[in-house]
């Protein structure tokens, strides 16, 4: 919120219950999670973009029923196609729904939730993800057994099912307040919906910041070219550097020579199954874990302990293996469980940072003004350093050797760093204020400067 928006709850938090009504609807959505784990697709990377003005002029939910449509359109052309033209379609058709549903489901799940529950609500998110991947994996791995050679298909046809539960949802889901009022419903429509997804009749503050909010969005024509403006640069650097930094854990990296080790200790032909299961399980729990304590402990605190653990675990790897390997050669079965256990660390440390915080926090800083412009450039930054990272780390591999998880471990100390001295927490706080934290901070008061409401952000933190 820009100058001239007041604090309407100073001094406590809103009454929003967790109703089952925002339990269900956020259920249905975080399938759009489901869809990005089962399958990432590089065209998602453009379809985000032109996700960004429908999410913003038609709501949430038209881009989630959007992306779910369009995704089981994209598997069944992929299932039944019959040259590579339609299987190159059914691909790009699964790119833009999975762009569609990055780009609206975490500006929808962090809008319904009350904002002491926004962390492990958001955070599900990147927990459906990990859902989608170990369900990808394990067909995948049941379908290349079929001899026919139609293992395929059945692969690309089952990922109509998380698709059609998502689109299902989207008829019957609610749009959030935040969207209805930057559109320009009526108050009294807003105020209705406000008291049944919080159960309670008490919104008239949260209802208030609404309005407030949806006043400057509706007098900015082109968020794309506001959010470049000073007063929006620590949201814009967080929407590039979060994905960035996300990426650059090296957790696709990692997952990838898992099945290696697995191999090692003389499991032979089902290394991948048993890397994909124990990863993946590992990413879940740890994910859950941090549904349940994100909004306790905080953002801040998760980022940086799931750092610190991945960054020692990367290094005792990377030890390791240039110990062991020097340039070529193999681990005995010994190590090789020991690198296990330490991989298993290293995704434990990522399962509940910035695995699901990497989605969190950019859905939750942005004023509503430019709210879904920044959520697009957070999905199109993803997109691009997946991709980099996919089409690269062989030929870093063979350069770099075990040295590749000191390049890794290398980055995770940058991104410590730069949540520590960077990231304001934002925890509990209801997300149309989360702006405040910017004036208060050490460093970005700097860039979008001081004013009188700090004071009372000041009062206000203090009391959550
Ligand atoms: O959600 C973002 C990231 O999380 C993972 O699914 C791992 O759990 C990655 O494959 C993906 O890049």
């Amino acid at each position: 919120m820009a100058v001239g928006i007041g604090i309407e709850s100073e001094g406590g938090q809103y009454n929003g219950k967790m109703t089952p009504f925002v339990v269900i609807s956020c259920m249905m959505a975080a399938m759009g999670g489901v869809l990005f784990g089962y399958d990432i697709g590089i065209s998602g990377l453009v379809a985000s973009f032109f996700a960004s003005s429908m999410t913003r002029s038609l709501g949430r939910r038209p881009s989630i029923l959007f992306s779910g449509l369009v995704f089981i359109a994209g598997a069944a052309l992929g299932a039944a196609a019959l040259n590579v033209y339609m299987l190159i379609l059914g691909r790009v058709l699964l790119g833009v729904g999975v762009g569609f549903a990055n780009q609206a489901v975490p500006l929808y799940l962090s809008e319904m939730a009350p904002s002491n529950y926004r962390g492990a609500i958001n955070n599900g998110f990147q927990f459906s993800v990990g859902i989608g991947a170990l369900a990808a994996n394990l067909i995948n791995f049941g379908t290349q057994k079929i001899k026919s050679g139609y293992g395929w298909r059945i692969s690309l046809a089952m990922a109509a099912f998380p698709a059609s539960i998502l689109t299902l949802g989207a008829l019957f889901l609610p749009e959030t307040p935040n969207s209805l009022i930057q559109r320009g419903n009526a108050h009294q429509l807003v105020d209705e919906m406000l008291q049944r997804i919080r159960g309670t009749p008490n919104v008239e503050s949260e209802l208030a910041d609404l309005i407030k909010a949806s006043e400057i969005a509706k007098s900015m024509d082109n968020p794309f070219k506001n959010i470049i403006r000073r007063k929006y640069r620590p949201q814009l650097v967080m929407a590039i550097a979060i994905p960035f930094f996300q990426q650059v854990t090296g957790i696709n990296v990692i997952a990838f020579y898992a099945p290696v080790l697995f191999r090692t200790i003389g499991l032979g032909e089902s290394a991948s199954l048993f890397s994909a299961i124990m990863t993946g399980a590992v990413g879940l729990v740890t994910t859950f874990i941090s549904m349940l304590v994100v909004d306790k402990l905080g953002r801040r605190v998760l980022f940086i302990a799931g750092g610190l653990q991945m960054f020692v675990s990367q290094v005792i790897v990377g030890g390791l293996l240039a110990a062991l390997l020097g340039d070529h050669g193999a681990v005995s079965k010994g190590y090789g469980y020991l690198l296990l256990v330490l991989i298993c660390v290293y995704v434990a440390g990522f399962g509940w940072s910035w695995g699901p915080l990497g989605w969190l926090v950019p859905s939750e800083i942005f004023p509503l003004e430019i709210r879904s412009a920044g959520q697009s450039i957070t999905v199109a930054t993803s997109f691009v350093f997946t991709f980099i990272i996919a089409q690269t780390f062989l030929t870093m591999l063979c350069h770099l050797k075990a040295g590749i998880f000191f390049f890794f471990g290398g980055w995770v100390v940058v991104m410590t760093l730069f949540v520590y001295y960077f990231l304001p927490e934002t925890k509990n706080l209801p997300i149309e204020k989360v702006e405040m934290v910017w004036r208060q901070h050490w460093f970005w008061k700097r860039v979008v400067g001081e004013d009188d409401e700090e004071r009372k952000v000041g009062d206000f933190r203090s009391s959550l």
